[in-house]
């Protein structure tokens, strides 16, 4: 009988791709692939051929909020609704890629004895892993932050797409219309957009189309019509298919430093220019995944109060005059596509060879 496994983890991309990489893999070694996510959350729209149960997740905000009451009806809620699916499901493992939907889920799953495997992209474990951490058996790593990890961390990397180490420079330039005269600066906010990024490029975008062809990822709802048309820029919400040539044809990246973004440009040795979110708007992750990229010669990096259109024209500079640096030093790396580490992880835990 083939074996079983439940997917779970959402809210934004990045607690959603790495499980979409292990997807292929897994079906490869003939596992049942399900999937529990939020009816409204991205994950809902990224996933796709597996089937896909829905629960509700409730956020635990680190700030006062009425809507902490009401959620924690919804985490309560979601708790039951997840613990029907396992139970009728009977998987042999969940896999928890963390988010707030994941909390339930794991939470579950213990209480059923179903193990539960843990993936923790960032340096320093969020709220929602923190939790689910206590309920797994192993904690699968993309830093070695194995310390944090109270005895269950393993580095395995970070588990990237496959497809998207593949794509083709001229299907991407085509698909952009440049000409590939200039060097093609990729901006990605993350997978919801950064306000504070796109603000800063449409206060200084004369003079970087007249450096750079610009494709710039803006997150949804935040495109800005004045700038359809522009000659060397094209923006998009959100790429789902065909980021792989997007990829290829960049140069050059600006961009958050979320997990997944980051390994991803590691794993292409595509330069970035990083802009971590703020302390003012997070727990401060992306500022030590930056800090970790910077250290070691992967990525230089900028943070958001002092992002001036002047500062990013010259950050930019100093990126691009220290290109064949970083590809260096991105190519001697030791950090690991993490995809077939997880997934011998979670074969050898359920004895699939
Ligand atoms: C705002 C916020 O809290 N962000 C967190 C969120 O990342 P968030 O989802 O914002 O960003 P990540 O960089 O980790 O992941 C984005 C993912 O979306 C993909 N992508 C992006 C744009 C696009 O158009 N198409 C596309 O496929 C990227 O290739 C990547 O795989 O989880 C990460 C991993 O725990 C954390 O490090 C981030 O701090």
């Amino acid at each position: 009988m083939s074996k079983k496994i439940v997917l779970t983890g959402g809210g934004s991309a990045g607690h959603v791709t790495p499980n979409l990489a292990l997807i292929p893999g897994l079906q490869a070694h003939d596992i049942e692939v399900h999937y529990i996510g939020t009816q409204d959350g991205i994950e809902h729209t990224l996933v796709h051929g597996v089937p896909y149960h829905v629960i509700e997740a409730g956020k635990m905000r680190r700030y006062a909020s009425a809507k902490n009451i009401t959620d924690i009806f919804k985490i309560i809620k979601g708790y039951g609704q997840a613990k029907k699916i396992l139970r009728s499901l009977q998987p042999d493992i969940v896999f928890a890629k963390g988010g707030f939907v994941s909390v339930p889920v794991a939470w579950a799953a213990a209480k059923l004895n179903i193990p539960v495997i843990l993936h923790e992209s960032d340096y320093t474990p969020g709220l929602a892993n923190r939790l689910c951490m206590k309920k797994a058996q192993t904690v699968c790593l993309s830093f070695d932050t194995r310390e944090a990890a109270g005895g269950k961390g393993v580095l395995t990397g970070s588990p990237i797409r496959s497809g998207l180490l593949t794509g083709s420079r001229t299907a991407g330039l085509k698909k952009l219309g440049f000409s590939g005269d200039k060097p093609v600066l990729l901006i990605m906010g993350g997978s919801l957009g950064a306000q504070a990024v796109n603000d800063a490029v449409d206060a200084d975008i004369e003079e970087l189309t007249s450096r750079y062809s610009i494709v710039h990822l803006r997150g949804k709802g935040k495109l800005n019509p004045t700038l359809d048309g522009k000659a060397d820029y094209r923006q998009f919400e959100y790429i789902e298919e065909g980021l792989n040539d997007i990829f290829a044809a960049a140069d050059l990246a600006l961009s958050r430093s979320g997990a997944n973004a980051i390994f991803e440009f590691l794993a292409l040795r595509l330069p970035a220019l990083l802009v971590p979110l703020p302390l003012s708007a997070s727990r401060g992750d992306q500022i030590l995944n930056a800090d970790y990229f910077k250290k070691r010669g992967y990525a230089e990096v900028i943070a958001q109060e002092d992002l001036t259109p002047e500062t990013l024209l010259s950050a930019l500079c100093e990126l691009e005059a220290h290109r064949e640096e970083l590809i260096g030093n991105m190519s001697r790396s030791v950090e690991a596509d993490g995809t077939n580490n997880v997934l011998t992880i979670i074969l050898k835990s359920i004895g699939v060879k």
